[in-house]
């Protein structure tokens, strides 16, 4: 059992049932969730050999920043039901590691606190903030404006939830709410929010990319598209300006149809063609999982639920050691494969696990099947 797997065991033990399944679930009958980490599974690296790697650097530019090894923190709401530091915690850790954190529009710890909380391990801690879209454009511009006055320097706007996927974990234990004393901190004090309470979190199909060019007039941040899975929705997003495409099938919540994340990403990544970065998450659980995906073109991965399990089962402690777990397995495997930097990693090292097809060519013969070039 890999060591994130024994935090997911801890985190298991140590949460509310319901909580655990609204972390842990996915929507309809749960085949993307499970196709996320079957599809990274499906996947074997070739190594290159003689390469003189023996000095490396895991390191990344991501938009303005740079991450000490290529693993962003994906934003996930409601971090306080994993532990009473919540985001927090979660910030202090991603900063500890040197990578970026995407803090949720639906944190239970407000953006000014978790920058904060980031920038007091490290001055120059990257904090991005998530927003999906609002049918009240003051809204919208609200969050954007607390995110700037945070000092978050980027933001992931979030585009594959046009209506909630059905969660059926939720439905059947009818969770709905968060408990007493949490709430989604972002959405207080906004435009239409009753005093001192919060503005509820509306998805909608009203939304094109009409609303993300408005998005991108408003702020000089850089802006991240997130839940990009068909490569035309990829270029367009390009050509409208984008800073960086992020392919994900939202942690299997979505769609239920909806592919393995990684499944998506080389098409995605000729499509965009190396014009921005393009980030991935979905099932990415080691450090091999980080290497296929950068092979397949990601210039970083991000981690949702192995976070919430290292939170739940340690706190701030628990999340550095999912991130020093990986950085310490992708390592491991950039040496094994040859790679000085991410960037060595290229797509003629990636196979399929049955690959190669066997060699069938031309009926058998008394000799036995096709040559096999093995001298006799
Ligand atoms: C409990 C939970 C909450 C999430 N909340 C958000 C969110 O607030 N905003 C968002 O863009 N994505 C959200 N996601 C999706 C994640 O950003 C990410 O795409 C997904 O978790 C990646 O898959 P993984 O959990 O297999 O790493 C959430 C995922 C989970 C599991
Ligand atoms: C209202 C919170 C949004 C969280 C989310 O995106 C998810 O649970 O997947």
């Amino acid at each position: 059992m890999s060591r994130i797997e024994e935090l997911h065991d801890r985190a298991r033990a140590a949460l509310d049932p319901v909580h655990y399944d609204y972390y842990a679930g996915g929507c309809g009958a749960e085949a993307a969730l499970a196709d996320n980490e079957r599809a990274f599974a499906e996947l074997a690296l070739l190594p290159r050999i003689l390469r003189g790697n023996d000095r490396r650097d895991t390191g990344v530019a991501l938009l303005g920043d740079r991450a000490s090894l290529p693993v962003v923190v994906s934003p996930t709401a409601f971090h306080r039901l994993a532990h009473p530091d919540g985001e927090r915690a979660t910030a202090r850790a991603a900063a500890h590691a040197g990578t970026v954190l995407v803090t949720s529009m639906a944190a239970t710890v407000a953006v000014a606190e978790v920058t904060a909380a980031a920038r007091a391990v490290r001055a120059d801690a990257a904090v991005w903030f998530q927003v999906s879209f609002q049918p009240d454009d003051d809204v919208t511009t609200a969050l954007v404006r607390r995110a700037e006055k945070a000092g978050c320097t980027a933001l992931v706007v979030t585009v594959d939830t046009p209506v909630f996927g059905r969660r059926t974990r939720d439905e059947r234990n009818g969770f709905h709410d968060l408990p007493p004393g949490l709430a989604p901190e972002n959405l207080r004090d906004l435009p239409g929010a009753p005093p001192g309470g919060t503005l509820p979190i509306t998805m909608s199909p009203e939304f094109t990319w009409r609303h993300l060019r408005r998005l991108r007039d408003l702020t000089s941040l850089p802006v991240v598209l997130k839940g990009v899975l068909h490569p035309l929705d990829a270029r367009t997003a390009v050509d409208e300006g984008v800073d960086a495409v992020w392919v994900s099938n939202h942690g299997g919540r979505q769609l239920d149809a909806a592919p393995g994340a990684v499944r998506a990403l080389p098409r995605v990544a000729a499509a965009v063609a190396g014009r921005v970065p393009v980030l991935l998450d979905g099932g990415v659980r080691s450090g091999a999982d980080v290497a296929a995906a950068l092979a397949l073109g990601a210039t970083a991965v991000g981690v949702g639920r192995p976070v919430l399990w290292g939170l739940a089962a340690d706190g701030e402690a628990g999340v550095r050691e999912v991130l020093d777990v990986l950085r310490a397995e992708f390592d491991h495997v950039l040496t094994l494969c040859g790679g000085r930097r991410p960037g060595d990693l290229t797509a003629d090292m990636v196979v399929r696990r049955e690959w190669p097809p066997l060699p069938t060519a031309g009926p058998p013969t008394e000799q036995g099947g096709p040559r096999t070039g093995r001298p006799r």
